[in-house]
Formats: structure tokens, sequence, C-alpha cells
């Protein structure tokens, strides 16, 4: 769980709105100081508390953004792991300023370890992007086409006609992200001018040639999922006097309601999860069960004006954060000073510093919130984490570490043979045959030489079915 605070932009400046954010970054803390009146109508300041495991201030480029929240888990999806990056915030505060480069820097450290690490292992990577508007899927890459979404018997869910565009560099895949984004619902709203009125979804997904053949379709080992919610507070917009940006909202605010509930029940160890509550959080299920990793970047704007939502958002970002079990200690705790005697009070470092391969030593965790640095964290509490929750693994077949890299060992009768992010052919079914996309010249044209074709997406991802298999307890 992250935090980052923009700086005040022009509009807050001119209108003299002050900077209500203390951020103490040694100690991940961050106060929020909330003028308030009495009712002599004299002011005084609330301050209230937050510990995250990061907090990143207006100075932070968009390259530590990066290093702090995605770059440290890239290595893990080379290992079937489904990592989840999602920025959550009001209108204005951020979310797509943070999130726009990430998906591009994830890729080149993709292509960075399949050409060196994982040189000639067979590894290929996929990129879609898609949005959730008014609670229908469109794909970003086909022309906003309307997509299904599909539940199997297994209550495993899959995008029915969803576009993946086999990619090999950097240059295709800027292309890709920038096609996508222009083509994103945006709209004006009273806190945005480019507001988002959708949720976007970029998905990188890391596959895997079966034998060194061409011929069958790769099968899915890993997936890097991108996710810029729309604005979380549509209440913010005074200008939305229009039917549909008031229908865009309320369905906003159903889907990040929807999500609050999922998180909810999975903190309090619910046997049901409202997974079904929205579309987003049915796509969103992959990251909150199995084999995954989430982490949310909560956006928040430092303006007096804005100091009701700055607060929900933080509040929310502490139920969430409550999920990993043993996080740090909630500090909202409100404290009502003079005015002129508010002053934030740091709060103690809880969060220690982690390395690569303590790092890669976690991958084994089954289900954590958070990254490494968190779940090094977590190692260091008595209360239960996600891990516990999670089927055992099968009898006979293990995760280990062998120079900080992970594989699957089988027991055979002639002893183990390690094998790199390798997995039982049943494990995964592919649909249709990799084609060449016609339809779109223009990209194509662009593309010149790179490797990019689309590939539809007919059949259900199998990989977590199969995983849970693999895990299932016998
Ligand atoms: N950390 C930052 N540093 C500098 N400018 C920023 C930063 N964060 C956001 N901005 C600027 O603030 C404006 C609003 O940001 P952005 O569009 O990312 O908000 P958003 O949260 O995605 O809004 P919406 O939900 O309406 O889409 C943009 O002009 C952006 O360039």
């Amino acid at each position: 769980m992250q935090v980052r605070k923009r700086p005040l932009n022009k509009k807050e400046i001119s209108k003299k709105e002050e900077d209500i954010i203390d951020i103490e970054q040694r100690s991940n803390s961050l106060t929020v100081h909330e003028t308030k009146l009495k009712v002599d109508l004299t002011e005084y300041v609330e301050k209230h508390e937050f510990v995250f495991d990061a907090v990143l201030d207006e100075d932070v480029s968009n390259d530590e953004v990066y290093r702090e929240t995605v770059e440290p888990v890239v290595p893990a999806i080379f290992n079937r792991t489904k990592a989840t990056c999602f920025a959550y915030g009001q209108t204005g505060s951020g979310k797509t300023y943070t999130m726009r480069p990430l998906p591009l820097k994830a890729s080149q450290d993709i292509l960075r370890l399949m050409h060196h690490t994982y040189r000639n292992q067979g590894f290929q990577l996929f990129v879609s992007f898609f949005e959730i508007y008014g609670g229908k899927l469109f794909d970003l890459l086909n022309d906003r086409s309307k997509l299904c979404m599909r539940e199997d018997g297994k209550q495993k869910v899959c995008i029915v006609g969803l576009q993946e565009y086999r990619v090999s560099d950097v240059e295709t895949i800027k292309e890709l992200i920038e096609k996508g984004s222009a083509t994103r619902s945006t709209g004006t709203t009273g806190a945005n001018e480019e507001s988002s009125r959708s949720h976007a979804i970029l998905q990188l997904a890391i596959k895997r040639r079966v034998d060194g053949n061409d011929s069958k379709p790769p099968r899915p080992v890993g997936k890097l999922s991108f996710i810029d919610l729309a604005g979380s507070e549509r209440g913010a917009d005074t200008t939305d006097n229009d039917k549909q940006t008031r229908i865009e909202g309320a369905e906003i605010n159903k889907s990040l309601l929807a999500l609050k509930e999922c998180i909810r029940a999975l903190d309090n160890d619910q046997t049901h999860i409202p997974f079904r509550g929205s579309k987003l959080t049915e796509v969103l299920r992959d990251s909150f069960i199995g084999d995954s990793r989430t982490v949310m970047i909560s956006c928040i704007s430092p303006s007096s004006g804005s100091c009701e939502h700055t607060l929900n958002t933080l509040r929310y970002a502490d139920r969430v954060k409550s999920l990993s079990k043993g996080g740090n200690a909630k500090k909202d705790v409100p404290s009502a000073v003079p005015l002129r005697e508010s002053s934030p009070s740091p709060l103690p470092s809880v969060v220690p510093s982690f390395s690569g391969s303590e790092m890669m030593n976690d991958i084994t965790e089954r289900r954590d919130f958070g990254w490494p640095k968190q779940q090094q964290y977590l190692k260091e509490q008595p209360t239960p984490t996600f891990a516990d929750r999670m089927p055992k693994v099968k009898e006979g077949v293990e995760f280990r570490s062998l120079n900080g890299l992970y594989f699957k060992e089988k027991k055979s009768k002639g002893g183990t043979a390690p094998n790199i992010a390798e997995v039982p052919d049943i494990m995964y079914q592919q649909g249709i045959q990799p084609a060449r996309k016609t339809k779109d010249s223009a990209l194509d044209n662009n593309m010149g030489n790179s490797i990019a074709y689309p590939v539809r997406r007919a059949e259900p991802d199998e990989e977590d079915e199969h995983l849970n298999d693999l895990l299932q307890v016998m």
C-alpha cells in the first residue's frame, strides 16, 4: 500500500488553497491537517496521521514510483505469479499520471529478462488493453469493440474476444499503449479537464512456447496488470449537470463500493467474497485470490479544498492495507490542536528494507497483499497471513529456491529435475491460433518489422484453475 501526493496545481494555487499534507518519508507516515470550526466559529486544526508501506511526496518522480512499486515483482511473473498494480483516488489526484508510464517501464524489464536471464527459453510477451465503462467492457486495442465477460463452470472469469498482441520490442508496446490510452473514454469534470470516465486495465502476459514448438499456442505463465481506476469521488464534480455524466458517476461509485465490499469480505475471512458485485471486481478476482501480488497506489491532492476526499482515500487505503493482516498499525487518530500549534508528529519507521534476493525468497508465499517489503514485515508478525488460508502444496510438487531462481520440482523415480517456470502440459489450454491482424492497417504500418499480432482469447485462461488443481490438498 503506497500513497502518492501530487503538487498543488495552478487552479489550486490561484484559489489560494493550502497544502495540508505533511509527509515524513523516513517513517512512511503522513499527516493531514484538517481545518475545522468550533461552535463559536473559531478555527482549529484536527490532525489525522497515517502510516503506509511507502508515502511518496510531490518531488518523487515516476521513475522512483516504478522502482518502489512494480520493479520488484517483475521477475516473479516468470514464475506463475499474477501481479496487479492499481491506482485509486479522487478525480484529478494523479492516478493516470502515475499509472501511464508504469507498463512501458515494466515491459522494458520483462524484455530484458527474456533476452538475458531467460534467453532461449521460449518466453513470449503479450499486451492487451481494455476499459470498463458504464459496467461494460471495451477493447482499447480493437476500435473499442464490446467484449463479453463469461464465467465457466468453475467460476473462472474470461474475457471473450479480447485481443492480445504479441510484442518483442519496447517501441511497439509504446505505440499500443498510446493507441489504447487515446481510445479511452475521457471527459471534462469540475476537478480535472481530462478526466478518465472508465477503469482502464492494461495487461502484460508472459507465455511460453510448448516444447519449443511454434505451431502450438503458447501456455500462460504469469501476468502483470495495471488498473487505472476512474475517479473515486465523482461528487467532486460540480459541473456534472448532464444525465450521462451522472450515470457514469453512479456506475463508478457502484464498482468502487463493490471493490470495498470484496476487500471487507476478504478482511473478515468470509467464505463468500462478492466478486460478482461489479464487472471491476469480477476482473479483479484474479488479483485477490491464488498466487497473486497486489499493490495499490493511492493518489491524493494536497489542497485544503480536497481535504474530505483525501481523508476518504486514505481511510479506504487504510482499510485495504489491513488486508495484509498485521500491516502497520492504523494511526488515523484525530487530535485537535489550536491552529498555530499544529505540526506533524514523527512516527517510528516500521518497514524494514529488503534486498532483491530476499524478494525472490518470498516468491513461495501463496497469497499476500503487497510486495516483498511488506511480506518481510509480515513474517515478523504473530498474526496469520493469507498464506495460512491457501491450500497446501500437493504432495510431490514443491517450489524451491535455486540460486535465487524458483522452480517446480517433480519427485520422480529418477530423482529430481529442476525446471524453471515449467508447468505440466495439462495446466494450460489456449484459444485460437495467433493470426496476423489486418483490420487496423494504420497500426500495422507503424509497427514495421516488429512482431505484433493479436491473439483472440476465445477460451478461458486455464492458468488459475490448473494452478489451484496443482496446489489442492490431496
Ligand atoms: N505527481 C504529479 N506531478 C505533477 N503533476 C501531476 C502529478 N500528478 C498529477 N499531475 C497533474 O494533475 C492533473 C490530473 O492528473 P490525472 O489526470 O493523472 O488525474 P486522475 O486522478 O487520473 O483523474 P481522473 O480520475 O479524473 O482521470 C494532470 O494534469 C497531471 O499532469
